[in-house]
């Protein structure tokens, strides 16, 4: 399947002639155009007037105004042979270029392949207070269906998605600062939720029944973030002549990319950075949606850490014919109902965009996404370094930072690449000279 219409609606074209140099506003039209939206969704992504202080203020508290940051579109997104424009909300310069970039090489070997098991979240019940904590575990177990019976009668809109509880797991921990200690674990399928609510009102609603059966105290009733049943992967095969350089022949470049992944795997300060590049294509997805990044940025760093050695989510091989194979794999508790992901109008046309259906779709997306990025940090940093490519989309930053307005942001901008110093400094000298 390449471009084919999904289910009656017109397939999207993910790579518009020229997208880079247009006016913001043409650009918004010609991404809107081809994904086919009508004209409050394309009001929506330009994101003014988008959200009311009404509406702001009925999400957080205290509200006082609204916080803007700059929406950008990934373009070429080819995934699981469906064309994809990505929306991405991200202050940090390069990375949409990045992974428009690097989603562009990928489809020269298919795209993006994603696969992403049942959106399963995990909620503990931790029980304290009891002497014989294997004992404490048999007993819960023999109590599972009713236990499962009762979680599901909280939540019967999700029982009737085909969600629900549907397990329990017990840890025991014989031993700890205030004595023995069993957490029960309601395994809970929330559908297109991200979860949270819908979990933590199971636990909560199960915590004096878990203490009648064991006697012991119930304290914390709590989702946890480490959703390792909630696993998305995404693999991409690059043929080496798509790395080819001016200088470097693909394969060269490839070998380089895993040396540098090598690292990341086996020392935890390489890859807090390697795993913050991949964070790089996430997040900007996770917050154009109107999802909760503190626990996907959770979920992703307990995942990478699982062994007791924090590592990298990504890792990249080189099979037999020299195709260069990379795949991520991390939870990613996202949700299309729930949260802000209705209460935001951008975020509804985030994902409108996008054509998303299922939670577990724009999973997929997203980890695609995390995986381009960190192909485009990996294969920069293994031929000419972050800096090249990196500081001349930064150097508009900078001359917006030395004051530079309008038509002087680009030629400030393209005075201080040219001169290989983008310092502010320098921008401020290029300012005056005109
Ligand atoms: C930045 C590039 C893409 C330039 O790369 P380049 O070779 O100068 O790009 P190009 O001008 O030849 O363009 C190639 C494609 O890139 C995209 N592209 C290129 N420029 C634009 C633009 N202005 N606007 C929109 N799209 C752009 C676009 O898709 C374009 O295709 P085309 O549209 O021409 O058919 C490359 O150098 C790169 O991928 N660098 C890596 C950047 C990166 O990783 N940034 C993240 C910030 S650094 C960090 O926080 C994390 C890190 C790096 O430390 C993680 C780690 O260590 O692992
Ligand atoms: N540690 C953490 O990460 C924590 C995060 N949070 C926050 O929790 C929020 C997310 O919680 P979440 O439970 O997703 O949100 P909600 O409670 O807002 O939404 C979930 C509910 O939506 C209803 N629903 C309707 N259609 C569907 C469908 N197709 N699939 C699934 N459910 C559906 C369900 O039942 P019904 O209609 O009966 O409600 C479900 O319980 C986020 O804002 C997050 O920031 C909160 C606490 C802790």
């Amino acid at each position: 399947m390449s471009q084919a219409a999904q289910g009656g609606t017109p397939a999207v074209n993910s790579r518009i002639e020229g997208l880079r140099d247009m006016e913001p506003v043409d650009r918004r039209r010609a991404i809107a155009a081809a994904a086919g939206m009508d004209q409050a969704g394309e009001a929506a992504l330009s994101g003014e007037g988008a959200l009311a202080l009404s509406v702001a203020n009925g999400m957080i508290e205290n509200v006082i105004g609204k916080f803007e940051m700059p929406l950008g579109v990934a373009a070429n997104f080819l995934v699981n042979g469906r064309d994809y424009l990505v929306p991405m909300a991200v202050e940090e310069p390069s990375v949409v270029a990045a992974a428009s970039y690097m989603a562009k090489l990928a489809r020269q070997g298919g795209g993006f392949t994603v696969s992403c098991t049942a959106p399963i979240m995990r909620a503990q019940i931790q029980v304290i207070g009891i002497s014989d904590p294997y004992g404490t575990r048999a007993a819960i177990l023999a109590h599972e269906e009713e236990l499962i019976e009762q979680a599901n009668s909280r939540d019967v809109v999700l029982v009737s998605l085909g969600g629900g509880c549907k397990g329990i797991e017990v840890e025991v921990f014989p031993e700890s600062a205030i004595g023995p200690m069993v957490v029960l674990h309601l395994l809970v399928d929330v559908r297109d939720a991200m979860g949270a609510n819908a979990v933590n009102s199971m636990a909560e609603m199960l915590a004096p029944r878990v203490e009648e059966i064991t006697g012991g105290k119930v304290r914390l009733r709590i989702l946890s973030n480490l959703a390792d049943r909630r696993i998305v992967t995404a693999s991409v095969r690059i043929p080496p002549s798509a790395l080819d350089t001016k200088t470097l022949k693909g394969a060269e470049v490839a070998q380089g990319m895993v040396e540098a992944c090598t690292l990341a795997m086996i020392d935890p300060y390489r890859a807090a950075t390697h795993n913050k590049g991949i964070m790089n294509g996430i997040d900007p997805v996770v917050v154009a949606t109107g999802n909760d990044w503190r626990a996907i940025e959770a979920g992703a760093h307990a995942y990478a850490a699982r062994s007791g050695r924090y590592s990298s989510l990504t890792t990249w091989e080189i099979a037999k014919d020299g195709t260069l194979v990379g795949t991520l794999e991390m939870p990613m508790a996202l949700g299309i109902v729930g949260g802000a992901t209705r209460t935001h109008p951008t975020a509804q046309a985030s994902l409108r965009l996008m054509r998303i259906t299922t939670a577990r779709e724009l999973a997929g997306i997203t980890a695609a996404v995390g995986l381009a990025q960190n192909m485009a940090a990996l294969r920069a940093l293994s031929t000419e370094g972050i800096q090249r490519g990196h500081m001349a989309l930064h150097a508009r930053n900078i001359a917006i930072t030395a004051g530079a307005v309008g038509a002087d942001i680009d030629r400030v901008a393209k005075a201080i690449v040219a001169a290989g110093d983008v310092s502010v400094g320098r921008a401020k000298q290029e300012l005056e000279s005109t």
